[in-house]
């Protein structure tokens, strides 16, 4: 089968993404581990969706399989599309505030819980984001 030019004429992959906002509004980001696409970026944690998963189901397992955290509820927030040299992706984001468990690395990834986003570099997909959920976090206060 012929393979697609680009990532950009690929089908999209699907990709479950998590903030969990703790009551003050402290948001938890995590920080790619060596090996990966963007290694050493800071994202929200998460990954792809599998065949035959629902969206939410792909959130918990990633949350369980790389934090140890088990998501209680989360709720469905936005949308993003992107397109990187190394994949199209669809982002799911979700807002989670009732989770059991602190987050344990894994992964050996390293985290950071923050209120105004200090980590840098963010993957370019999320940044825009930002800025949005500084708005949502100050509106639950
Ligand atoms: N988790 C997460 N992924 C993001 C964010 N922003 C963003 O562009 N992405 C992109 C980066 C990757 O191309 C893709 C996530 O795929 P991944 O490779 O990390 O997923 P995975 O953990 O299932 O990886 P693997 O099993 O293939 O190792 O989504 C974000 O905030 N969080």
């Amino acid at each position: 089968m012929k393979q697609p030019a680009s990532a950009s004429a690929a089908a999209p992959i699907d990709v479950a993404v998590g903030i969990l906002m703790q009551a003050d509004g402290d948001i938890l980001l995590a920080q790619r581990p060596p090996g990966k696409p963007y290694a050493g970026y800071w994202e929200f944690p998460g990954g792809k969706v599998e065949a035959g998963e629902s969206i939410l189901d792909a959130l918990k397992r990633e949350f369980v399989e790389e934090l140890g955290v088990e998501i209680l509820s989360a709720e469905p927030w936005c949308g993003v599309e992107h397109v990187y040299p190394h994949a199209h992706v669809r982002l799911h984001f979700y807002i989670s505030r009732h989770w059991r468990g602190a987050p344990q690395s894994l992964e050996g990834q390293a985290f950071a819980w923050q209120g105004s986003v200090q980590v840098a570099p963010i993957l370019p997909a999320t940044i825009p984001l930002l800025e949005e959920l500084d708005k949502r976090r100050y509106d639950t206060r």
